[in-house]
């Protein structure tokens, strides 16, 4: 055992398969987080984010490895600590705030072991915590998708979970409520001290929220890394490909010697009428702010590229099909053979 809150490692985790047996959707798994943490799952719709919560929360066994939380092994073949022996709170996509209820009496809800007194002065101290001091006594439809948020989380920490797990905690969310409350939530999360396992397909979510972020493809976790190493520093071409904007392009196309291929972020080549590298101009277009330049490079892969003001004006005056000469400003490119 080691002192990670949670400690998972080599799990395996499936469902019944409609022919029989069983399709393993989760295998060889592993991550651990410290105390007062923040880690995110990261990939796409399938991949079995969710299931690794569930395995977590207690609500599917686990075929191979072991899940361990606050040195307690909660999870191992032919043992499964029933969910709420685990110390482990969940809030679930679409919050479920029980809409008869005010918004008081929902906080309360997980704490029905507590004396009267000792409940209300738990829910007060949430409410504080998530900036709802002086709603207890709205219901859930008076308050906007964001209040509500806000409540479901207080409600799940009320407790004192030794682990929060929270499922696509934004799903409900539009957009731009979305980019203002994951700053807002880590913060919340952080003064609360809870550890907390997290998962989306939103990778600007993950970055925003998360210490730790583990992106998965296919049931694994391919790189387990904080959100610059990710950038920066992907280990494989999945998650280069995943992470961030850029294109896998061949180490020759670059100048570059000894093959394979390099990753190409969109500030890693700029105009330059003196660059030793040449490739033809395919479109200039406006991002508002900033200019993006489509490119095609010696032996045919087609790049896009920001590039500022300046440059897009020189560059305006050239048709599409043209020559325009770079130079490379990312001198240790990320390579893969
Ligand atoms: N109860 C179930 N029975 C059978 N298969 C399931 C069950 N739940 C999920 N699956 C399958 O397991 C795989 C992983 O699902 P999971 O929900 O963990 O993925 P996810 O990454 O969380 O996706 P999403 O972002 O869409 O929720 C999918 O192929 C899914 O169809």
């Amino acid at each position: 055992m080691t002192d990670a809150l949670l400690d998972i490692a080599g799990i395996r985790v499936g469902y019944p398969a409609p022919g029989g047996g069983t399709k393993v959707v989760v295998d060889g798994l592993s991550l651990s987080l410290g105390a007062g943490g923040i880690g995110c799952l990261l990939g796409a719709s399938g991949c079995g984010k969710t299931t690794v919560l569930r395995a977590v929360a207690g609500f599917e066994p686990v075929l191979a490895g072991r899940i361990d939380v606050q040195g307690q092994r909660v999870a191992a073949p032919g043992l499964s600590l029933p969910p709420e022996k685990r110390s482990v709170g969940m809030m679930f996509q679409d919050y479920a705030l029980f809409p008869h209820m005010d918004v008081a009496a929902n906080v309360a809800f997980g704490l029905r072991g507590l004396s009267r007194v000792a409940q209300r002065t738990r829910v007060a101290e949430m409410l504080e915590l998530v900036g709802l001091a002086d709603r207890g006594g709205a219901y859930p439809h008076e308050l906007s998708g964001g209040q509500q948020q806000r409540v479901a989380l207080a409600r799940a920490l009320a407790p004192g979970p030794a682990l929060l797990l929270l499922d696509e905690p934004f799903s409900n969310l539009d957009t731009e409520t979305r980019q203002q409350l994951a700053a807002e939530l880590r913060g919340l999360l952080k003064a609360s001290g809870a550890t907390v396992l997290m998962v989306t397909h939103d990778q600007s979510e993950a970055f925003a929220m998360a210490d730790r972020i583990g992106v998965m493809d296919g049931g694994h976790i391919l790189q387990w890394d904080c959100a610059e190493a990710l950038y920066r520093r992907p280990l494989d071409r999945f998650v280069a490909g995943f992470i961030g904007r850029g294109t896998l392009v061949p180490a020759a196309a670059l100048g570059l010697g000894s093959g394979g291929d390099v990753l190409l972020r969109p500030h890693a080549l700029r105009p330059d009428p003196q660059g030793p590298l040449q490739a033809e101009l395919v479109a200039l277009t406006f991002r508002g702010p900033g200019h993006a330049l489509a490119l095609r490079l010696a032996g045919g892969s087609l790049v896009e590229i920001d590039i500022d003001d300046p440059d897009a004006a020189t560059l305006a005056a050239q048709p599409p099909g043209s020559l325009v000469r770079l130079s490379l400003l990312d001198v240790a490119p990320v390579r893969f053979d």
